[in-house]
């Protein structure tokens, strides 16, 4: 059941807290009560989910992310040096559902490369690709999209599963003209842009159509798949909302090992204790659970007693190697009407689209604005791999990332038909922080996503825009295509440095900032079963455990991390 009220809880003690409704919290919440032995208690910091027009329909999930509101925690980042000092909004949800409640809805896996390196620098060969594909379809519910076309030579459903929870479907409506334009692309361009069947399959390289978190035209985010009415009604489950952790309480050592005697939130002004027989999981977040860590007394000694908190754990890696993927935009105006511009341009054809999405969940507002993704690797002979390691998993695994669709890229031109395409750089080598700065643990934390600080990052952030115009380039396009909304491409090296460090930002895929390492390592969080290093019943579960970034948007790797350590929790305890 969902409470908002903690004076209607049947109680605060359980067999389990979960801290955080987020992408891995409700995963973990909805398995762990599939005993229904268990009793699971869930803190969310935020509000309801039900009935938020903005995280229902997909097209408009930009609209929770415009500005600050009540379903966003509202962060800025620090000044980012790489961003020309600039602070920048840093979204994450502040609601039920966590960031999947407003997230892009991109569902991308990574490569097989990735998690075979995670299982490599954890030893633990259960986070290969293998171990974790059975996983991976756990979560993955495959879904036919809501126009029901032939999705044949679209996707392999090989790689595929219908029998998960959190639906995955290929686009609901379509721009033929568009799609037409990228397929001839990859005919005309098949070294550099090859077609890919299925981006998804472990081997993403090459130009696929994007699958998205979307079922039945509808989001599908972890509150409506995994807290979804079937499971919500179990009467082991409970999740309080208007919950907002503060800190672990009452740690005691013995021989060297910490145990938390509860965990302390706010509601409505008052402090509360919240207890675990069994096992309190942070599940709040790459940017809330090093926070909530760091507020206990987890963390740098010397950088907590600094601040005057009682340093509880020595971890000097908590809320260390942050990794997030900067991302760049580049339009061009074109010689077509079929493109989503016309609908936002336009009142009535707004309300007319939208009135299609309330009657039957179709049309043009059931999808994203993207088509497809295109994957591809910076050249081997690049000058930058003279001075730097390559940082991908390995030779399968794309650097850069292109999404490709319709509109224009900030969706209020007046007039006119545009495309847009994002490009990302997947495997940055920068690394930020999120740190403290007071011993209040309700002040907001530093969040320093590290944006653009390392050559490689700019050099691949170039290298994106010059791939972006070079897939326009394929003849197909040529009386597409009228112009570039800002030629990036006659721009000098210094002057294409300076566009990137005023108009880039972080992607809002933060990992790695309560990292896994091997049991034996001297960095690191957590341990491979996530459980905190020099503690006991204390377990991570969300993206900040990453231990590489993998080269995909990352939800789907956060759900992945969450089915599995939900069963190594099972595991413990059965
Ligand atoms: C704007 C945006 C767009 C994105 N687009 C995509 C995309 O298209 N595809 C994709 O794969 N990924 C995308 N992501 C990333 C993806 O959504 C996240 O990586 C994923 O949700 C992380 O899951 P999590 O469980 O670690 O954290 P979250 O989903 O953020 O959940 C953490 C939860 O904990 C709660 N919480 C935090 N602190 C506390 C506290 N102190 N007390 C109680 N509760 C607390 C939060 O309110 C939140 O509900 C996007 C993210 C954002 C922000």
């Amino acid at each position: 059941k969902i409470y908002e009220d903690v004076s209607d809880l049947p109680g605060l003690e359980h067999d389990f807290i979960i801290v955080g409704a987020g992408a891995a919290g409700n995963v973990v919440a909805n398995r762990l009560t599939e005993n229904p032995n268990f009793s699971a208690l869930v803190l969310e910091a935020g509000v309801s989910n039900e009935g938020v027009i903005d995280a229902i329909v997909p097209f408009f999930y930009a609209n929770l992310i415009a500005g600050p509101n009540i379903y966003e925690w509202n962060y800025t980042t620090t000044p980012q040096v790489g961003l020309n000092n600039r602070s920048v909004p840093y979204s994450r949800a502040h609601m039920l559902g966590g960031c999947t409640s407003h997230n892009g809805m991109v569902y991308t896996r990574g490569s097989a490369e990735d998690y075979d390196r995670w299982a490599d620098v954890t030893k633990d060969p259960g986070w290969s690709w293998d171990s974790l594909l059975p996983y991976f379809f756990k979560n993955e519910k495959w879904t036919t999209p809501a126009d029901n076309h032939d999705t044949r030579g679209e996707f392999n459903p090989a790689v595929h599963s219908t029998h998960g929870i959190n639906s995955v479907s290929l686009s609901g409506s379509r721009w033929p003209v568009f799609e037409n334009q990228v397929i001839q692309t990859t005919r005309e361009f098949p070294e550099e842009f090859p077609f890919n069947l299925d981006y998804n399959s472990g081997e993403p390289l090459g130009v696929g159509w994007i699958q998205s978190t979307i079922g039945g035209g509808k989001r599908s985010s972890s509150a409506t798949s995994y807290l979804g009415p079937q499971y919500i009604q179990r009467p082991n489950l409970h999740v309080l909302l208007h919950a907002q952790v503060s800190r672990l309480l009452g740690p005691q050592t013995t021989k060297g090992v910490v145990t938390f005697g509860g965990v302390e939130f706010s509601q409505g002004g008052s402090l509360f204790t919240a207890k675990a027989s069994k096992e309190i999981i942070l599940s709040a977040g790459s940017v809330g659970t090093p926070a909530i860590l760091l507020n206990s007394g987890v963390g740098d000694k010397n950088a907590l007693t600094a601040l005057g908190i009682t340093s509880v754990l020595d971890l000097p890696s908590v809320g260390q190697n942050a990794t997030e993927q900067p991302l760049t935009f580049a339009s061009w105006s074109v010689n077509s009407t079929q493109t989503i511009d016309p609908i936002e341009q336009n009142a009535t054809l707004f309300d007319e689209v939208y009135a299609q999405w309330n009657a039957s969940h179709t049309g043009p507002f059931t999808n994203l604005w993207a088509t497809h993704i295109a994957w591809t690797r910076l050249d081997a002979s690049s000058p930058i791999f003279e001075n730097v390691t390559d940082p991908a998993a390995g030779p399968k695994t794309p650097h850069i990332e292109i999404l490709v669709g319709t509109g224009s890229q900030s969706g209020d031109e007046p007039t006119g038909n545009f495309i847009s395409f994002t490009m990302v750089v997947l495997t940055p080598t920068s690394r930020g922080s999120i740190t403290l700065q007071s011993n209040n643990p309700f002040d907001p934390p530093l969040i320093d996503p590290g944006t653009l600080v390392t050559d490689f990052d700019r050099f691949a952030t170039r290298e994106s825009i010059k791939k972006a115009y070079r897939f326009v380039e394929a003849p197909v396009w040529k009386d597409y295509i009228i112009a570039p909304t800002v030629n990036l491409l006659n721009m000098s090296t210094d002057a294409l440095d300076e566009f990137i460090r005023n108009n880039s930002s972080p992607a809002a895929h933060m990992v790695s900032t309560a990292a896994m390492s091997a049991k034996d390592a001297s960095y690191g969080v957590v341990n491979p079963d996530l459980l905190v290093k020099g503690a006991s019943g204390l377990r991570i579960i969300d993206a900040s455990i990453i231990p590489f970034m993998p080269s995909a948007h990352t939800q789907a790797p956060t759900y992945v991390v969450a089915e599995r350590g939900a069963d190594l929790i099972k595991e413990k305890w059965k």
